[in-house]
């Protein structure tokens, strides 16, 4: 008889791959910050100086003496003498005494001895010395503080940041020139069967055009990581594991699509076995789409047997491959973008497994509705109708129409 799978559920395969990918791990390596957006920081990130460096106005004005203007109104100005002006991106050496002012434009420094600004549309010129203040202004008024922005040595950004257009703004405001982030994780995809074949050639009844090998390729590079080899190779082992061999030496994970079931032709399990210790440590998890998943390990690298069949494959590689990128990169596991939304069906699930429902987003009167969507896990259109999907857990019989749901984004 065939042998039957033995399934792990979903906590003891994360568990799993906790325990023996220990020792996979990535190196840092250095980029310019023009260089860094999406990518992953490595250490910590510290401020070198303070920011703003010195007392800067936040509007076109004068600077004064905050007490100077107490009292001051449109009936009863308070007239101060003008004795000069800050030059833009220029230090300023004025002394500005009681009864005193100096104009500086937005950005410009503050002069010693004023602790605020007065805007140019609450004063008035009246002859080339003497101003009038039509509004009083508090200390610190108008001003940004040497520091505000940031103090010398504040951690400004943190290992495991996923860098932002602004975190690249505030890296060039610091002078930073270059920062230490995650290599990527190197990546080979290859897909097996007889079947497949290059999707842009003459294609024969009978044949399939790869999917996976796209797919997949595309959303490993979403969580971070790089492509090195992409591959079709024939259901036959000693074709598969002398090119999983191959593409290993350069990658940290190894992704072999189809031949993860227990058809006389699947022999993913074999090879990853045949490759090096230990071998494969799952084979089969209690989730639908997906169960005949192989997690392996040979000579330091994760090698993922992936079902072909397209929907399981992108769905695994979202939950499992999704967890192990993340973890290699210092991110926090699993958090993707999620919202909840109630269930505008009832939704069935499979009793002993977790479920992955396939849902479409309804936004009814300022609030989402997620309606159940099906199709079989060879239809890869499931996957561009449904913006999303539900987890349903295994102990769970099911959904009932009107629940509060969270729903994964893709
Ligand atoms: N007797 C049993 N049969 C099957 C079981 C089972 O438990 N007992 N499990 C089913 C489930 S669930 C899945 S999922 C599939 C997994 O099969 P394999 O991983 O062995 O994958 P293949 O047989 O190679 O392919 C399945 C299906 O997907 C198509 N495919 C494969 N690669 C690609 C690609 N790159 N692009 C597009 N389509 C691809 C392939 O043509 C097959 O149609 O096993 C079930 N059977
Ligand atoms: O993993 Mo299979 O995906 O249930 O079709």
């Amino acid at each position: 008889m065939m042998e039957l799978l033995k399934v792990d559920t979903v906590e003891q395969v994360m568990k799993k791959m906790e325990d023996y990918f220990k020792d996979l791990v990535l190196e840092g390596q250095e980029i310019h910050i023009a260089d860094a957006l999406g990518r992953i920081l490595y250490e910590d990130v510290e401020a070198p100086l303070e920011l703003p460096e010195f007392r800067r106005s936040t509007v076109d004005g004068y600077a004064v003496l905050a007490k100077d203007t107490f009292g001051a109104s449109e009936g009863l100005p308070t007239f101060l003498n003008n004795i000069g002006k800050v030059e833009m991106g220029k230090s300023t050496e004025l002394i500005v005494n009681s009864g005193e002012c100096v104009y500086v434009p937005t950005g410009g420094m503050l002069p010693s001895g004023t602790d605020a600004m007065v805007m140019i549309e609450h004063a008035e010129h009246l002859d080339e010395l003497t101003l009038a203040v039509y509004q009083s202004v508090a200390p610190g008024e108008n001003v940004m503080q040497v520091g505000e922005d940031i103090q010398k040595g504040e951690i400004l950004l943190k290992r495991g940041r996923k860098i932002k257009a602004q975190d690249i703004g505030a890296l060039a405001a610091l002078g930073i020139e270059k920062i230490t982030v995650f290599e990527r994780p190197k990546v080979a995809v290859l897909s097996t069967g007889d079947e497949i074949v290059d999707p842009f050639s003459k294609v024969q009844l009978g044949q399939i055009r790869d999917i996976n090998t796209y797919a997949l390729s595309a959303m490993i590079e979403e969580f971070g990581g790089e492509i090195v080899h992409r591959l079709v190779i024939q259901d036959e082992y000693n074709q598969l594991k002398e090119k999983a061999a191959e593409v290993l030496k350069d990658c940290h994970v190894l992704v072999i699509s189809g031949g993860s079931s227990v058809g006389t032709k699947d022999v993913t399990a074999k090879v990853i076995n045949d490759l090096g210790t230990p071998g494969v440590f799952v084979h089969g998890i209690a989730i639908k789409p997906g169960k005949p998943t192989i997690i392996g390990k040979t000579n330091h690298k994760a090698v993922f047997g992936l079902p072909g069949h397209p929907v399981s494959a992108i769905i695994v590689c979202k939950v499992f491959l999704g967890y192990l990128l993340d973890r290699l990169q210092a991110q926090e596991a699993g958090e993707h973008k999620t919202i909840y939304a109630a269930a505008a069906a009832n939704i069935h699930s499979s009793p002993g497994k977790e479920t992955y429902q396939m849902v479409i987003l309804e936004d009814q009167n300022g609030e989402y509705l997620a309606k159940p969507i099906h199709g079989k896990s060879g239809a890869i259109t499931l996957l561009t109708k449904a913006h999303g999907y539900i987890r349903i857990d295994t102990n769970k019989e099911g959904i009932e129409k009107g629940e509060k749901v969270k729903v994964v984004l893709f």
